[in-house]
């Protein structure tokens, strides 16, 4: 494993501040905060107005005086100081019981891979302004894999492509490194947002951010697939609300180019990988993590372009914060490298 172990067993609070959402794993008790990582503002004072959830309901429905902003984009802190007082009203109590256990907080931090001293130092400020003494930084992809439960310490390839708002991170490990990964800086928002731009060009129809969502699910669900669905939006000449019906074959078709980085992306991962790794995953294929993978038809999508199993892991949207949770309750044990000397 390239992070310590070790270390990461002294932690006592696991920390994935995401471009769409914000989690919290404290040791012993699990998953504490799962919010979306959004602030109101008032513009004037600067005081904050709300937090997570309500803060992202006031999206584009705010008065000229209140601001909503998004202190993490594409996975990096670029609003430390909001950001630090976001996560301390998401923990609220929570963060007061945990310091009062320990003086000598200690923190794990999930980065992305490939994330430069910037990031990572935008990341480490921020848990030093909630009164961590040291914080360990661990790779995205790796915690990820470990909350799947995939076998990163094996001698053999695992495959993780994760799928989050801002960034797609794909990577090959075996005993427990990164072998081969590529992070695109393409996610769910660009899926939307080639959704949001497609009924705009050919319906003239703005639709609001929060209705995307429910029309993936309307397009994709189980069943005789429905040709059609109607969307509710605002027309972009008139300004007036209005119903159009939206074709779903032509929505599969706005969404392909966004699609077809993610399939480049997992090409690119495994020209760079040596063939024996390639060859185990003809079998055991690629885990699928990150809220977006929850998009509906992402995982037939890419089993049929790449010809290799895909699999939805179980909670793909919270796997990389349980995977650094796992890590500090001392999960998963490691294989010692050189097991003849022991
Ligand atoms: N049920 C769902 N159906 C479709 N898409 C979903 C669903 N749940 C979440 N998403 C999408 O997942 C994305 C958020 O994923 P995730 O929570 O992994 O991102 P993040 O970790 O905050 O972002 P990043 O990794 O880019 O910093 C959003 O684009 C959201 O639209």
């Amino acid at each position: 494993m390239t992070v310590s172990l070790a270390h990461l067993r002294r932690c006592s609070v696991a920390v994935d501040l995401g471009a769409s959402r914000t989690r919290v794993y404290l040791k012993h008790q699990g998953l504490v905060v799962d919010e979306p990582s959004v602030a109101a503002v008032n513009a004037h004072s600067g005081a904050l107005i709300a937090v997570g959830s309500l803060a992202e309901k006031m999206t584009g429905r705010t008065p000229e005086h209140i601001r909503v902003v998004r202190p993490i984009q594409a996975g990096m802190v670029v609003d430390i100081e909001m950001a630090q007082r976001m996560l301390r009203h998401l923990l609220g109590g929570q963060l007061r019981k945990a310091w009062r256990r320990k003086p000598m907080l200690r923190a794990a931090v999930c980065t992305p891979n490939g994330s430069g001293p910037l990031a990572q130092r935008a990341a480490i400020e921020t848990l030093y302004g909630l009164g961590s003494r040291r914080v360990e930084l661990v790779d995205s992809v790796i915690a990820a894999a470990i909350g799947c439960g995939l076998p990163v310490e094996q001698p053999e390839a695992t495959m993780i492509m994760l799928a989050g708002a801002g960034t797609t991170q794909i990577a090959v490990m075996s005993m427990g490194a990164i072998v081969a990964a590529e992070t695109i800086g393409v996610g769910g928002e660009a899926i939307d947002h080639a959704v949001v731009q497609h009924l705009r060009n050919t319906h003239e129809l703005l639709l609001p951010s929060q209705s995307v969502r429910s029309l993936h699910e309307t397009l994709s669900a189980p069943g005789p697939t429905a040709p059609s669905a109607e969307v509710q939006g605002r027309d972009v000449a008139s300004g007036i609300a209005r119903t159009v019906r939206v074709d779903t074959e032509a929505v599969r078709q706005a969404i392909r180019m966004p699609m077809a980085t993610l399939v480049d992306g997992i090409g690119q991962v495994l020209r760079r990988c040596p063939p024996d790794l390639v060859a185990d995953l003809t079998d055991r294929g690629v885990m699928l993590a990150g809220g977006s993978a929850l998009l509906p038809g992402l995982d037939m999508m890419l089993r049929q372009a790449t010809g290799m199993p895909v699999t939805v892991a179980d909670r793909p949207d919270v796997c990389a914060v349980l995977g650094l949770g796992a890590m500090m309750e001392g999960h998963p044990v490691p294989t010692p490298l050189d097991p003849l000397s022991v």
